[in-house]
């Protein structure tokens, strides 16, 4: 199943007085795994129907490979899509879900009749091709032993992977899934998103997913489009998303627990200082006025001292401790601002920080090399260049 590419030009939605997607543009590559993140109502099942031929767009454009398939109908693109209720028919077992769609494309309306079709010329043959696909497809997605079963006597997961066999069954060059996992409970939800990232590496098709859960689009996306309020605000890998967030927005959305964020002051000459601080902790290219710096809650160390040439560094307290298995979130309150601030540390990290005592008292967090963020009054991401100390004694 080679993969095709997916190119959107411009693509413009709304309903009636609504803007639901503002000029999206978008390439995957062929085999590529990309999932469509954003908050609910962002417009990403719009997007997703759009491009299965499901729903019109107003402007813009959509090639499928090489072919722009906006007068195609549904049925007539080269691609699948598996639904978040699985739409699988109660009364026919998992093979006959499996084969329903092979029967209407390949048969014709004669040959699909009950007792006659079968005996009309060419139906046999192509019964054994649509039979052996539906094996085919039962075997790679691991569900042979329940072909003969109704929907209804199988679990969440094995009606999820039925779901995905009938897509593969067409042999489609993309894949596109609406939140394929949101019906799992927690346990199955991990395993199948291996599955499925499994799944696209062996067949090679492109597959694109829409999800509200960043852990899925983290945990499986060759890349992660986020969507937020109708347009694509920002595209690359999940670290890149993570790392370099490009707006405020990403940076909030993406990360559990949300970093951290804090009110900055620049001056004329660039320096970076808290509302309330004195002390500039580094220089930015923006203009004279506020914006904010965010600090992810595994970049902050808790130290007993501020130490020399640190790039930001805040005197907080401890509000509480939240052990959460593998790590530990201290929720604290930095003194300066009263704001409250998190950190993650791993149990190893916590003990020796709990056993010098410090968190009893004041203590500082300093934030690492790469966990400093800063954003404009927009919340656009802005170069931060950090001050060694011999810079910021000299700047007091
Ligand atoms: N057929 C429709 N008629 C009118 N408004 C619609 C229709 N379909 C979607 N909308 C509106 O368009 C916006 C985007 O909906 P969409 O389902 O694409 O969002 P989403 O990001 O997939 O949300 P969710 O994660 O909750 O499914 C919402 O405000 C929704 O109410």
């Amino acid at each position: 199943m080679p993969g095709l590419s997916i190119t959107l030009q411009d693509v413009t939605k709304s309903f009636g007085s609504e803007a639901v997607l503002k000029d999206i543009n978008l390439s995957i590559k062929e085999g590529e795994l990309v999932s469509l993140l954003g908050p609910s109502g962002c417009g990403k099942s719009t997007l997703l129907r759009i491009i299965a031929g499901l729903e019109r767009a107003e402007a813009g454009s959509i090639r499928l490979g090489e072919q722009v398939v906006d007068a195609l109908p549904a049925g007539a693109r080269d691609l699948a899509m598996v639904f978040q209720s699985y739409a699988l028919y109660p009364h026919m077992c998992v093979a006959d879900n499996i084969a329903l769609s092979l029967e209407m494309t390949e048969l014709s309306a004669l040959q699909r009749l009950p007792l006659l079709g079968r005996v009309l010329p060419g139906s046999r043959a192509i019964r054994q091709a649509i039979s052996n696909r539906v094996r085919q497809a039962a075997d790679l997605t691991e569900i042979a032993h329940l072909l003969r079963r109704r929907p209804a006597h199988l679990s969440g997961g094995q009606r999820q992977r039925v779901a995905l066999a009938r897509a593969m069954a067409r042999e489609p060059g993309i894949f596109l899934m609406d939140e394929p996992l949101s019906n799992l409970d927690a346990k199955l939800r991990i395993s199948m998103r291996s599955e499925i990232v499994d799944l696209n590496k062996r067949i090679g098709a492109t597959f694109l997913f829409v999800t509200h859960d960043q852990s899925d689009a983290l945990a499986m996306s060759d890349r992660i489009a986020l969507m937020m309020g109708g347009r694509i605000r920002q595209i690359g890998t999940p670290q890149e998303i993570y790392d370099s967030p490009s707006h405020l927005d990403v940076a909030s959305f993406i990360g559990q627990p949300v970093i951290n964020l804090f009110p900055v002051n620049v001056d004329s000459a660039g320096r970076v200082r808290l509302v309330n601080g004195t002390q500039p902790f580094g220089g930015c290219s923006l203009p004279n006025g506020s914006a904010k710096v965010g600090v992810r809650p595994e970049a902050f160390d808790i130290v007993a001292s501020e130490p020399l040439g640190t790039r930001f560094a805040l005197t907080a307290r401890l509000d509480r401790v939240e052990r959460m298995g593998a790590e530990v979130l201290i929720r604290c309150r930095t003194m300066a601002l009263g704001a409250s601030a998190t950190c993650r540390l791993s149990v190893d990290q916590f003990d020796e920080v709990s056993a010098t005592g410090i968190l009893s008292g004041a203590f500082h967090l300093v934030a690492q090399k790469r966990g400093v963020h800063l954003f404009d009054e927009e919340g656009n991401a802005a170069a931060f260049h950090p001050l060694l100390r011999t810079e910021m004694e000299v700047a007091k």
